[in-house]
């Protein structure tokens, strides 16, 4: 396939609930969403899953979208791609960027699905048809208040819930979450809010019976990781540490991890995705897909990855009516049971909902093969 035209769209999307984290709280989501057509005339979508401040990581929505203009689609338009395994390689010469690169290379997998009369999960290498699916509940300033909000996602049917912690936010928390859900799959998520120093503090969390803790300390160790892991019993799960199927391999061997959160634009597109969902199968380490907030192309974007065999913890990938008053997808991403139904249409397998998209963009910017 020849990429004739990209278009991207600079989106401003208003949260139904503001979502606070350890590094602060979130209501108003602005982010990129880009559109590649081929010379047939097809369309693929992809998302970057930058977030307008570098709180997670050091990637913006400008930063993205610089890279964007002055680097990476430069070196897509008008290339002949047979496969999007290519496309990393065209971007061999880029540094880092991964959520960046990660945009592009969504879109192109979106186009080679649909040229090939496939859907993203199948041209993927997935297999199931429906996924299992928990959710992320951010800090609540009162603890009955979190209870309620975990209550009604349990009812609704959530397979496990997550919940954020930081310090002075942990151990009572969990403690009357568990009290409260003694069979409720149950795990938390610092966001790298503590160091070595907190080691008694962190134990002190095994008593909870938690599927996991993810990305307790540093967001660039995965030394001290191996070190928390040796004294505690609660598996540790790194999200914000790993940027690719390198890094994942380093902190398998380390110890430091026994299951990955894998998020497709921090480790720079689905092919990387895949990569290190086949590493982690085959060293018997579950993996579960994690969310950025996405709009209804992320979305998509993580339930096609989620077909994959070796993704059997339930991830974030909630329905779109969590986050959003309309999505920019139709049908909308519909959580039944705890489960969402993979769509069977080419590609992402939803439209994109031109009316609701056009509603929330701010600018466009598009781009031609000369
Ligand atoms: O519901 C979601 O999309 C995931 C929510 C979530 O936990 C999260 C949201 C924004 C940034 C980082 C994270 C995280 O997994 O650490
Ligand atoms: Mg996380």
């Amino acid at each position: 396939m020849i990429i004739q035209e990209i278009t991207i769209r600079k989106m401003k999307m208003m949260m139904k609930h503001p979502f606070t984290t350890s590094f602060g709280t979130m209501q108003e989501k602005d982010f990129l969403l880009l559109e590649a057509k081929d010379e047939l005339g097809n369309s693929g979508w992809g998302e970057s899953v930058a977030f307008s401040a570098p709180w997670y990581n050091e990637e913006t929505l400008e930063t993205n979208l610089h890279m964007l203009q002055d680097f990476l689609i430069p070196l897509v338009l008008g290339k002949e791609i047979g496969h999007p395994d290519e496309v990393s390689g065209l971007f061999s010469a880029i540094r880092k960027n991964n959520m960046a690169k990660s945009t592009i290379e969504g879109a192109i997998w979106d186009l080679y699905a649909k040229r090939n009369k496939m859907t993203l999960a199948q041209a993927l290498g997935g297999e199931r048809d429906k996924i299992e699916v928990g959710i992320s509940i951010g800090i609540h300033e009162r603890v009955e208040d979190l209870i309620a909000t975990v209550r009604g996602f349990v009812e609704e049917g959530y397979k496990r819930i997550k919940v954020k912690i930081k310090p002075g936010y942990d151990v009572e928390v969990m403690r009357e979450l568990r009290k409260q859900f003694p069979d409720v799959p149950l795990m938390a998520d610092a966001n790298s809010a503590y160091t070595l120093n907190d080691v008694e503090l962190l134990k002190q969390l095994d008593a909870f019976d938690l599927t996991m803790i993810e990305q307790p300390l540093a967001s660039d160790d995965i030394i001290d990781h191996a070190t928390l892991q040796k004294q505690m019993t609660t598996p540790i799960c790194l999200d914000e540490s790993i940027h690719s199927l390198e890094d994942t391999r380093k902190a398998v061997e380390l110890g430091s991890t026994k299951i990955i959160n894998i998020k497709i634009g921090r480790v720079g597109g689905l092919t990387e995705a895949k990569k290190i969902h086949d590493y982690c199968m085959e060293k018997g380490l579950p993996v579960w897909c994690g969310g950025m907030l996405e709009s209804g192309i992320g979305r998509a974007h993580n339930i096609a990855l989620t077909t994959l065999p070796n993704f059997i913890l339930p991830g974030d990938t909630a329905g779109s009516s969590r986050y959003w008053e309309e999505d920019v997808i139709t049908p909308e991403v519909v959580v039944e049971d705890g489960y969402i139904t993979v769509p069977t249409a080419y590609g992402i397998g939803y439209e994109p909902n031109f009316r609701a998209m056009d509603k929330f963009t701010v600018e466009t910017y598009r781009f031609k093969a000369e």
